[in-house]
């Protein structure tokens, strides 16, 4: 690992983790690692599941696929799952978390309907990923957030740029407020 570290920007599907992970790229020159892109573009997947209409990812594939580029630091991953990462690629975890009305919209609006809709608000209700994050990682490097308005996204990313500012990932570039991207 070099002087920059890597950060897990986890939670369930809607809660805000790309627009999260964006604006701290944009703001500290970190590379954006999303997950699912990534399965799509690099073939890191087992086929399609028309169930869920979503790529099976494979997670060994993803695994052996980021190493490298893990081992260098400077990454903010994001994905709606987090177990299945090697514990020791990570100094920073950040579980995001929406209240279930807001979610349940967010994803309606995005076309979710069916049984992915109401997985995805059962996962949140239930706490599937912030129980999974406990389980996988040490409690000091994890933090919870709270993701509903663009109020709360403004605060998570000053969370994340002060524990990146306070860790061996050194200086980063904190630009204005006004100048954030919205969304
Ligand atoms: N804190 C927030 N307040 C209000 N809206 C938000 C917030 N965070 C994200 N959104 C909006 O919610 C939607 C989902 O955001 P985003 O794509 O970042 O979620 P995600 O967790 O990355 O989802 P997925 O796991 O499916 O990729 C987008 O329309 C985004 O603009």
């Amino acid at each position: 690992m070099t002087d920059k570290g890597n950060v897990l920007i986890t939670g369930t599907p809607g809660t805000g983790k790309t627009s999260l992970a964006s604006i701290l790229a944009e703001q500290t020159g970190y590379s954006h690692i999303e997950i699912g892109r990534f399965v799509k573009d690099h073939n890191l997947h087992d086929g399609w599941d028309a169930d869920l209409e979503c790529y099976i990812l494979n997670e060994d594939k993803v695994c052996d696929f980021l190493e490298e580029r893990m081992s260098k630091g400077g990454n903010i991953v994001d994905h709606h799952g987090c177990d299945f990462f090697p514990e020791r690629w990570f100094d920073h975890v950040v579980v995001l978390q929406t209240e279930n009305g807001i979610l349940y919209n967010r994803l309606e609006q995005r076309g979710y309907k069916g049984r992915k809709l109401q997985e995805n608000i059962e996962c949140e209700i239930m706490h599937v990923i912030v129980e999974e994050a406990r389980e996988s990682y040490k409690e000091e490097i994890l933090k919870v957030l709270k993701s509903d308005t663009v109020e709360d996204q403004d605060a998570n990313v000053d969370v994340v740029l002060s524990l990146l500012g306070s860790s061996k990932a050194g200086n980063v570039n904190r630009s204005s407020p006004e100048k954030r991207q919205r969304f």
